[in-house]
């Protein structure tokens, strides 16, 4: 067993599922040099610790009151591209949103120099706002997406890449010639991906077609057959976002009649897709998603403001069925890149759903009201487990973070609600408890109040 290189005293709160949160009081962790959680003992006073270390000669970091622990956020859907571009365009639908705003700003990452200034203030900025763990759609172009993993591997961020693919329905200045040229840029980066990190501890690659109405249907199926020759491969795309979107890709591939079966037709649908937005369900997607285990990336920021008015996507329902759901920033849809703001706005649009929306076929549920609405909300429990490990969880990366236990590696932020980290929203009160310190900082917190952030044990950001 690895010898322990540093130690922890602290309390930490995770999340054990969607609505059972553990708060682990004076916890000692210990550490290996590579960042596994060796040890993890709750209840430990501070008189305890020299005795339980004595042997070990480790450096301890102990937090203070007003302090604690959480497993590190991860975002399920974050276009790296766009993070220059966060703010425009409010209240667009969403091709528009695509052709006057998005287009222009990615292409421009067709210089690998571009790239990398802009790459390096995203990374920096999203480990800054404790966000761990990304899955980030590139450009359509090759070497910034290269750069764009480098990036995250030399910043220390656990991070899914996909270069995007698009070879239709597009400006000419923003579109791959063929599907050909798409599929070999695709395989040259998770070529790149894999010999900078060929156990795919901190970095992987992921299949990206943008959409379906940006692919012709070979590349579709090209992406597939690359699905289905290599299991290990995951796969994100752009699902049911918006009436817009839908009905236009209804118009491009009419022997369908659901993007649900669209996309699986293509072998795109499997264990390890990452469908983002899914605001528009029926019964029959609801459950073929299910059936066939595809994980869900819920971007209420982008959802309330870009893509097509008003999107309350079926949260709870996902939830209630099984479906795996973590959160998306859509960073830059999403005009914030915040997971907490993210957690936010779950929380809104889930009563919004719940108070406007019929509630969604099947069975009947506890809440509902006579007029077939009801039961929709959710919970703050949802929300931070939605942003922890249920997003670890349709990222792939579950066994390994999203939560704490001995084996697990410690990817976590340091929360500090005292008034010394200058954050004037958080109202730390005397004698609050962990509990009530964590609803505090999921409603008023923000990135002051992440102090410093660990990736498999290493400082990303902040101080040791
Ligand atoms: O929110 C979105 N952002 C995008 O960049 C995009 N492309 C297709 N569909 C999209 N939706």
């Amino acid at each position: 067993m690895a010898e322990p290189a540093k130690a922890i005293h602290a309390t930490l709160i995770h999340s054990l599922s969607p609505t059972n949160l553990q708060v682990l009081p004076n916890t000692l962790l210990t550490l290996s040099s590579s960042g596994t959680i060796l040890s993890l003992q709750p209840n430990i006073p501070p008189s305890a610790i020299p005795s339980i270390l004595a042997q070990q000669n480790i450096p301890l970091t102990s937090l203070s009151p007003g302090q604690f622990l959480i497993p590190g956020f991860v975002d399920t859907h974050n276009h790296a591209p766009q993070w220059m571009q966060r703010g425009l365009g409010q209240g667009m639908h969403i091709l528009d949103w695509l052709d006057g705003i998005t287009f222009p700003n990615e292409a421009k990452f067709a210089d690998p120099a571009h790239a990398e200034k802009v790459y390096e203030k995203l990374v920096r900025g999203m480990l800054r706002q404790g966000v761990t763990t990304a899955s980030y759609y590139g450009s359509l172009h090759g070497e910034a997406t290269r750069v764009l993993a480098s990036m995250c591997l030399k910043a220390g961020q656990r991070a899914l890449i996909g270069k995007c693919n698009m070879d239709r329905n597009a400006p000419a200045f923003y579109c791959e010639a063929s599907a050909e040229e798409s599929i070999r840029e695709t395989r040259e980066c998770i070529r790149h991906i894999r010999s900078i990190d060929p156990e795919g501890v901190q970095i992987r690659p992921v299949l990206t077609p943008r959409f379906a109405i940006s692919c012709t249907a070979e590349l579709l199926q090209s992406l597939g057959d690359m699905a289905r020759e290599d299991d290990s491969l995951a796969i994100q795309t752009h699902f049911n976002e918006a009436a817009q979107e839908i009905n236009a890709t209804m118009a491009l591939f009419p022997s369908f009649t659901n993007e649900a079966d669209l996309y699986s037709s293509f072998g795109l649908l499997t264990r390890k897709s990452i469908l983002a937005h899914c605001t528009i369900m029926t019964e029959y997607e609801m459950e073929k998603l299910r059936e066939l285990g595809c994980g869900v990336a819920h971007c209420p920021t982008a959802n309330m403001t870009v893509g097509g008015g008003f999107m309350a996507a079926p949260v709870k329902e996902f939830l209630r069925r099984g479906v795996s759901v973590g959160l998306g920033t859509d960073s830059g849809g999403g005009y914030s890149a915040s997971v907490g703001d993210a957690m936010r706005h779950a929380l809104v649009t889930s009563y919004a759903r719940d108070a406007l929306y019929p509630k969604f076929g099947g069975a009947e549920k506890d809440g509902s009201k006579a007029d077939g609405r009801g039961g929709e909300t959710l919970g703050l429990e949802e929300v931070f487990y939605m942003a922890t490990r249920g997003g670890a969880k349709v990222v792939g990366f579950e066994e390994k973070v999203g939560g704490f236990g001995v084996g697990m590696e410690f990817d976590a932020l340091v929360v500090d609600l005292r008034d010394e980290v200058g954050g004037v929203n958080v109202p730390l009160d005397e004698g609050d408890a962990p509990e009530r310190m964590l609803e505090k900082f999921v409603m008023t917190g923000d990135d002051r109040n992440i102090v410093r952030v660990y990736v498999k044990g290493r400082v990303v950001h902040g101080e040791e």
